[in-house]
């Protein structure tokens, strides 16, 4: 639909667009990216032919668009501008009206009901019509954009050319605003190259990124390609990490602000347990970096309050993540600060080791009962039960752990529990073998993110050999704590 080859161009002498070239097929949502200055808007402007260029060629369906004329242009693009001010106090819907003025031969003379309908659905869509009679003077800037996106509509463009659309949208607009977009060139085929600020939008809605640096192309890719974190370090210079989305495809990137992260040297260890007959709790000064299956903050986040918690084995678990919630409100404890695990084992029965090596501290806290242990390898041959779990396995970590440490200290500490088992010959009762584990433990890894950088996790690795170790001990402690009190009933 648009091709751009070998473009170049600016203002008076200045070359601000260098060398330039990209295709944009009929229907894509293709983005441009670039930091302030890149020139994103001087290589809209030539596209739209507002503003000449020196060398290379632009072809629109094939044709170059040095030979189309004005009105012809103006069919076929529509232009939403970053700045679109509006001199004369017109109304919205004369705002919005002036962009069938492509489409008419004569102003106001062939008005016809086929452009007010065009012109009622563009506001209807972009969310206006309700204010259509108001002067466009008295909006806000948001309000206003989308009546310059209504005006963009209504000329029905086969490219629609977008100078950061979202800007001074609301969140619920900017949503609005890209799904519409990503309709329209899907179900109309409709062309939209839109310049973005926004990385994560982009690469939420993009087809395809251009990345512009001083000018020139840096990138011209799909959006999993060109929001790497070296290209954007490298182009914006500034710190950012990479991210998936949680529930599409694409990555999505953060800023590493220079304030703000952990800096109090502080060290989890045993004084900030709190141990009685319903619960053990460990609150953390700072927030820690948690990986956890808990009944309450499972998954990645950041959490201060621990609380695992004592249950009658006759608990009832259907609303469990419910009940927990209340159960921690009435203690004190907020549930969104929370990680919160569930046991029948009487948590006095508790095994726990502060570990220390080279720049790094490990405390590990382990409850356990195996009433319900489980072989792995037979699982197969239990039915499914939820009954409250039974080896919570606690690792706090006084250091910086990379994502992949905290995967493998969840490796780690489960291949130490299963030795712990084997070694005091825990069987599971439904198939008479060695048990591995129990139907429905969990572990919570949780670091300071402050202190030692600590790369890896692996059994052999300095921290690695802290988790075995302190895993293996602490959770054969448990073990043999809760058969102590069961030999004494
Ligand atoms: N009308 C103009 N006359 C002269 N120079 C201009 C003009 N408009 C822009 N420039 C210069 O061209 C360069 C690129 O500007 P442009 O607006 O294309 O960048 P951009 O990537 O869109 O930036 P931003 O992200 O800040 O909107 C800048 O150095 C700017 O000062």
């Amino acid at each position: 639909m648009l091709k751009v080859e070998q473009l170049s161009g600016g203002y008076a002498r200045e070359l601000i667009v260098k060398n330039v070239s990209f295709q944009v097929g009929e229907g894509e949502l293709f983005g441009v990216l670039g930091p302030n200055g890149s020139g994103k808007t001087t290589l809209l402007k030539m596209i739209s032919g507002i503003l000449p260029f020196r060398q290379g060629r632009i072809t629109i369906k094939g044709q170059s668009i040095k030979s189309y004329t004005m009105k012809e242009l103006a069919k076929m693009i529509a232009v939403l501008s970053q700045h679109s001010s509006q001199a004369f106090s017109y109304t919205v819907k004369e705002t919005v009206s002036l962009g069938r003025y492509a489409h008419q031969d004569g102003w106001f003379r062939s008005w016809s009901v086929e452009d007010e309908r065009i012109v009622q659905e563009a506001m209807g869509q972009t969310g206006i019509a309700s204010f259509q009679h108001k002067s466009i003077q008295d909006l806000s800037g948001g309000e206003r954009q989308r009546v310059f996106l209504a005006q963009a509509l209504v000329q029905e463009p086969e490219i629609l050319l977008l100078d950061e659309p979202t800007n001074h949208l609301d969140l619920s607009y900017q949503k609005e605003l890209l799904d519409l977009l990503k309709k329209w060139t899907g179900e109309k085929g409709l062309t939209v190259v839109s310049i973005f600020h926004d990385l994560n939008l982009a690469s939420l809605y993009c087809d395809r990124l251009l990345l512009l640096e001083n000018g020139g192309v840096h990138s011209n890719d799909i959006p999993n390609e060109v929001v790497k974190v070296e290209k954007i370090k490298e182009v914006y210079h500034t710190d950012v990490e990479k991210h998936p989305h949680p529930s599409i495809p694409v990555p999505q990137m953060v800023l590493l602000p220079k304030y703000g992260a952990n800096e109090a040297n502080v060290v989890i260890e045993p004084s900030y347990m709190q141990i009685n007959k319903e619960y053990i709790s460990l609150q953390s000064p700072i927030p820690l970096r948690t990986m956890s299956s808990g009944v309450v903050g499972s998954g990645l986040g950041w959490h201060h309050t621990f609380v695992n918690r004592h249950v009658d084995k006759s608990y009832d678990c259907s609303d469990h993540r419910q009940e927990m919630r209340q159960f921690l409100r009435e203690r004190g404890f907020e549930p969104s600060e929370t990680i919160g695990m569930m046991t029948a084992v009487h948590v006095e029965d508790v095994a726990y080791k502060l570990l220390k090596a080279d720049g790094f501290s490990v405390l590990v806290i382990v409850t356990a009962g195996v009433g319900n242990a489980v072989d792995a390898s037979k699982s197969v041959e239990h039915s499914f039960e939820l009954i409250p779990g039974t080896i919570n396995t606690w690792i706090f970590i006084n250091g910086k752990l990379t994502e992949e440490a905290f995967i493998q200290s969840v490796m780690t500490a489960t291949e130490a529990k299963v030795k712990a088992m084997e070694n005091l010959k825990v069987v599971d009762i439904v198939t008479g073998t060695i048990a591995t584990g129990t139907s429905t433990d969990s572990i919570l890894i949780a670091a300071t993110q402050t202190g030692k950088e600590l790369e890896f996790a692996g059994t052999i690795t300095p921290l690695g050999k802290l988790i075995s170790q302190g895993v293996f001990q602490c959770t054969t402690e448990a073990i043999e704590n809760s058969r102590k009190r069961k030999q004494q009933l």
